[in-house]
């Protein structure tokens, strides 16, 4: 079992350069079977999630081809629309494949998605946008079969802005017949990527980043080469770890303007933010502010994946915080893990009250889910001692060369195999 080892103390200072997003790269590699040619994709992150991505793929008869955070799909071969269940199993973004297979295929067989455990997670959104385009969808014993001999342009609204939902939309909508209007879209930075993606292959969508999402059918697609944006969920927690533990950052290769909740909630907290061009800087202060208020909600509200790794650095400030967490119900349960740190926090419902007492302690803690497991990692550099943190595994699913990256910033990281 791999586990990190982390002494705590050292400032996180230095540059460092952010990947291209998860959450951009994982639906874009999936809707480049909706080209039926060659994709080009460049700035994809070398993570797990990635892999198992690509595993799924070549599985269903498509080539993939990678060098360094290159990656060439060629979806010409695909021969199944079936994915096993222990492949959907392996993460949340098997999903993706859903809208995909069925725009190229007509047809899609899979199962519910994985992921981590931060709350249920549905997918009655995704079927529903599917079943307004005209598939047919059966569930029998975990596996979910979704058909149509012909998908239709239609009027869509979601109850609720659900991001897979809107990019499972966007995907079954492209390739079919006639004009698809999206109501009351999910508005990541991300969607707007996907649709970039496609409009490159030929598809025509507009309106992403916006409520309302319009979808012209196109019946053929073709291949492009596109380069993924940069992470803003990766960047928030390089500026949080560095905020935390009284650093001075810059990071290269980000994008200011997908980060505004959370460069103004760091500003609230005392830190000097400054932004030129790609690069973002930010310098602590002594002792970091509370924040009143911390909630999170849709873009462009303050992102629920970054709950986390700020909840874990307000246990620095002076006085109490209060965080809200509005979208998954099971996203505090690393606080259980903070606190055998001697954290100070309260929780009830959604709501935490974190009392910013300063030292944490080192000890030995499990990381559950990927942000909750990147926060334990921030908490282990703040605390005194030594942190031993196992299930880094969930860790390494969203986040490239985490401890390297973070030896380059000045941390004492390592990671260990076994025992
Ligand atoms: C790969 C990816 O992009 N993952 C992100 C995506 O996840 P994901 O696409 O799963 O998140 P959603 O926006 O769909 O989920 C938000 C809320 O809607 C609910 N819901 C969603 C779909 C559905 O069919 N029914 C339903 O009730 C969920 O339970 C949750 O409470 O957006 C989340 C919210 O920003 C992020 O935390 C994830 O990092
Ligand atoms: C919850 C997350 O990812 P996923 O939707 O892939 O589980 C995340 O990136 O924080």
């Amino acid at each position: 079992m791999e586990s990190y080892h982390i002494r705590g103390g050292h400032k996180i200072s230095g540059e460092c350069c952010v990947k291209g997003a998860k959450n951009a790269a994982l639906p874009i590699l999936a809707s480049t079977i909706l080209s039926g040619a060659e994709c080009q994709l460049s700035n994809i992150p070398e993570i797990t999630d990635v892999c198992s991505m690509k595993k799924i793929l070549d599985e269903l008869g498509c080539k993939t081809d990678t060098s360094g955070e290159t990656v060439i799909v060629d979806s010409r071969g695909l021969m199944t629309d079936t994915i096993s269940l222990e492949r959907m199993r392996e993460m949340r973004s098997s999903v993706f494949l859903l809208g995909a297979l069925l725009g190229r295929c007509g047809s899609a067989v899979i199962s519910q998605p994985g992921g981590c455990n931060i709350g249920s997670r549905p997918i009655d959104l995704h079927l529903y946008a599917l079943k307004k385009l005209g598939a047919e969808i059966f569930e029998t014993e975990g596996v979910i079969l979704c058909k149509a001999s012909k998908l239709r342009g239609a009027d869509i609204h979601f109850s609720f802005p659900s991001v897979g939902a809107t990019e499972n939309a966007i995907m079954a909508a492209a390739t079919a017949e006639g004009h698809t209007v999206l109501h009351n879209c999910a508005m990541e930075p991300e969607i707007t990527d996907l649709q970039d993606f496609l409009n490159a292959c030929g598809a025509q969508i507009s309106g992403a980043g916006t409520k309302t999402i319009h979808i012209w059918g196109r019946q053929a697609l073709h291949g492009c080469s596109y380069r993924i944006i940069p992470d803003r969920i990766e960047s928030g927690t390089y500026l949080a770890a560095a905020a935390a533990t009284g650093g001075q950052i810059t990071l290269q290769h980000a994008q200011a303007a997908h980060l505004e909740s959370i460069l103004q909630k760091l500003i609230e907290t005392g830190c000097e933010i400054g932004v030129k061009e790609d690069k973002i800087y930010l310098k602590a202060p002594k002792r970091l502010k509370p924040l009143s208020r911390l909630v999170t909600g849709p873009y462009p509200a303050f992102p629920t994946d970054l709950q986390s790794p700020f909840l874990t650095m307000l246990t620095q400030a002076e006085g109490k915080s209060a965080v809200e967490e509005t979208i998954f119900e099971n996203r505090f349960a690393f606080t259980e893990e903070l606190r055998k740190m001697g954290a100070q926090i309260t929780v009830e419902g959604n709501r935490a009250a974190v009392e910013g007492i300063g030292g944490l302690q080192g000890c030995h803690i499990q990381a559950t889910d990927l942000r909750g497991g990147a926060s334990l990692v921030i908490a282990g550099l703040m605390a005194q001692g030594e942190t031993i943190l196992e299930g880094i595994e969930h860790i390494e699913r969203g986040y490239a060369d985490f401890s390297q990256t973070l030896r380059g910033l000045g941390a004492d990281i390592r990671k260990t195999h076994g025992g």
